[in-house]
């Protein structure tokens, strides 16, 4: 069972909130310049990825009380409770083992009794033949022609890391051309299927459930164009398969089940590129660097499980985003990629930070009365820059942000990489140190303004500093190193789900909207006015129903 401490009765939460009055007051400039050796004490490396953690408003007792929230909490058996296969996904009854899926080590994991890793083996021999038969071209059509595009049909956890990965590691791409189509409406799957040809086309179905609205009128539509194309039912097998736990759902859509890749219950729907669900990634850049994706988590993994809470990474980042949510009351956290091919990692996180602690209720069934998961945003940089960074360098909103970069690109054109990294080094410094009122004033009569303007004029231009950032430079952006960040912040999300005492793998908030389409899907399938919603829903139904 896990730990059910009330974090905010630990004695780490008084002394926390004590030395918050304390530290509240000190500017980083000043805890920098009172330690001269602030960022090697505040930094951590892990193979290839730096994380420097020093422009926190943090000093060494913040993070030895921080840590010590984390033992009270029981934070290191619940970690040995996820890897032993307890089930701690208590309200649906599972294991969370999507550290198996990428287990390389091979050492027998269990759930329910049973060493899974047989079966996660016989999973992945499956992808790597498969995809080395589609890559090949050895993989034909129903006309004899080799593959050419690959058209994966998911949604959330379905789709968001598939798409992630596969744009992150563009560089590592084949010929293949990779599609996703997730939303049901039908702009999304009829502009994919203008690009693309029938007999040269793969499917890939990825629906854990194999229930889901969206992926299931999509995967009709798709098989049904496929049909109308001049192909016929003994053809679905070859430009068809799906990626699921629900084999008898895979087989009544009429996919043969030879060309299904299953994974298992355990297996979150946001935790899941590491399982089937990877098979686009694996199309789109090989089964090899699917394989070095694995490692890298895996690598993550060992780190996590197996290193004191001092040097730890993602319990490092859990407790410093627990330290401004539930201390410094800020409400989100961004993510800020500064790497174009990384465009796609915040908006992974918002799935999976947001459906795993996105929660009110703790694991005794109480309504709880703290901030727990916060909002995760963010855009790639320098792009951000120019869109939301005014306000977080002078808005009224805290928001601690994690800056990520390579030192290495993919496309050394020019000086552009330069020019990208000196500014993902000059965020931090600007967004830590601020421009104060004297240094404006100098500024503005350096320019030549008179004094009536520079009165006017400076107010606009401080900038109070002080915004805390982590900075986490990778050397370069590969297969192993995405798997490691992917892992790391899959890790830092868990241990935070432990200490807000919260349940972070079921997602029953997400059902009541699909209960409430369902209710109303029929009444739109007919004419007459509805009267049975609130006057809102009615009157919104009823003039849709007007004007279409
Ligand atoms: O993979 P599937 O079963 O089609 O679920 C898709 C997504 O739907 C959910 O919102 C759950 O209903 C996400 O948790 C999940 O990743």
């Amino acid at each position: 069972m896990l730990p059910s401490t009330d974090f905010t009765t630990t004695n780490a939460f008084k002394y926390l909130t004590d030395h918050y009055i304390d530290l509240a007051p000190k500017s980083l400039r000043e805890l920098f310049s009172a330690d001269p050796n602030r960022f090697s004490k505040f930094s951590i490396q892990f193979e290839d990825i730096l994380l420097d953690y020093s422009k926190n408003r943090i000093d060494d007792e913040t993070i030895a009380l921080l840590i010590q929230l984390a033992k009270e909490c029981g934070v290191k058996d619940a970690v040995e409770a996820m890897f032993n296969g307890e089930k701690i996904n208590a309200t649906e009854g599972r294991e969370v083992l999507h550290t198996a899926l990428r287990n390389r080590s091979n050492t027998p994991v269990l759930a329910g009794g049973k060493d899974v890793m047989p079966d996660v083996n016989a999973v992945l021999q499956h992808m790597k033949e498969f995809s080395n038969a589609v890559i090949s071209g050895e993989w034909k059509g129903y006309t004899g022609k080799p593959i050419t595009d690959v058209v994966n049909i998911g949604i959330g956890g379905s789709d968001l890391g598939p798409v992630m990965v596969t744009e992150a590691l563009k560089a590592y791409k084949n010929h293949l051309n990779l599609h996703f189509v997730s939303n049901v409406d039908g702009t999304h799957i009829a502009e994919t299927l203008k690009t693309v040809n029938p007999e040269t086309t793969l499917f890939l179905i990825a629906s854990k459930t194999f229930t889901t609205q969206e992926t299931m009128a999509n995967a009709h539509t798709a098989r049904n164009w496929f049909l109308e194309s001049g192909a016929v039912e003994a053809d679905v097998a070859k430009h068809f398969a799906a990626l699921s736990t629900n084999a008898e759902a895979v087989s009544k859509f009429g996919i043969d089940t030879a060309n299904m890749f299953g994974f298992w219950d355990w297996v979150g729907g946001r935790y899941s590129l590491w399982s089937a669900i990877g098979l686009s990634i694996a199309l789109s850049i090989g089964f090899d660097n699917f394989e070095e994706l694995l490692g890298g988590a895996h690598a993550m993994d060992n780190h996590f499980r197996n290193t004191e809470f001092e040097q730890n990474i993602p319990v490092i980042l859990a407790l410093i985003g627990i330290w401004y949510n539930n201390f410094f009351e800020s409400e989100t956290e961004a993510i800020l990629p500064y790497d174009q091919y990384m465009h796609r990692f915040a908006a992974y996180f918002q799935q999976g930070d947001m459906e795993s602690n996105g929660k009110y209720v703790d694991r005794n069934g109480k309504v709880v009365d703290y901030s727990t998961g916060p909002v995760i945003w963010g855009e790639p940089g320098t792009n951000g820059q120019h869109a939301f960074y005014q306000l977080i360098h002078q808005g009224t909103k805290l928001i601690p942000c994690d800056f990520i970069a390579p030192a290495q690109t993919h496309n050394p054109v020019g000086e552009h990489h330069t020019l990208l990294l000196s500014n993902f080094f000059a965020q931090t410094e600007a967004l830590m140190n601020g421009k104060t009122e004297e240094e404006v004033v100098a500024e503005l009569k350096a320019q030549g303004k008179t004094d009536d303007e520079i009165k006017i004029l400076a107010p606009f231009k401080v900038f109070e500093g002080n915004r805390p950032t982590n900075s986490i430079l990778v050397k370069k952006i590969t297969p192993h190193t995405l798997g490691a960040l992917i892992a790391m912040y899959e890790h830092k999300i868990f241990v935070q789900g432990i200490i807000w005492n919260i349940y972070s793998f079921d997602q029953w908030g997400v059902e009541l909207g699909k209960q409430l389409a369902g209710k109303i899907l029929p009444e739109l399938r007919t004419a007459e006015d509805v009267t049975t919603h609130d006057a809102s829903t009615n009157g919104l139904i009823n003039q849709y129903k007007a004007w279409r």
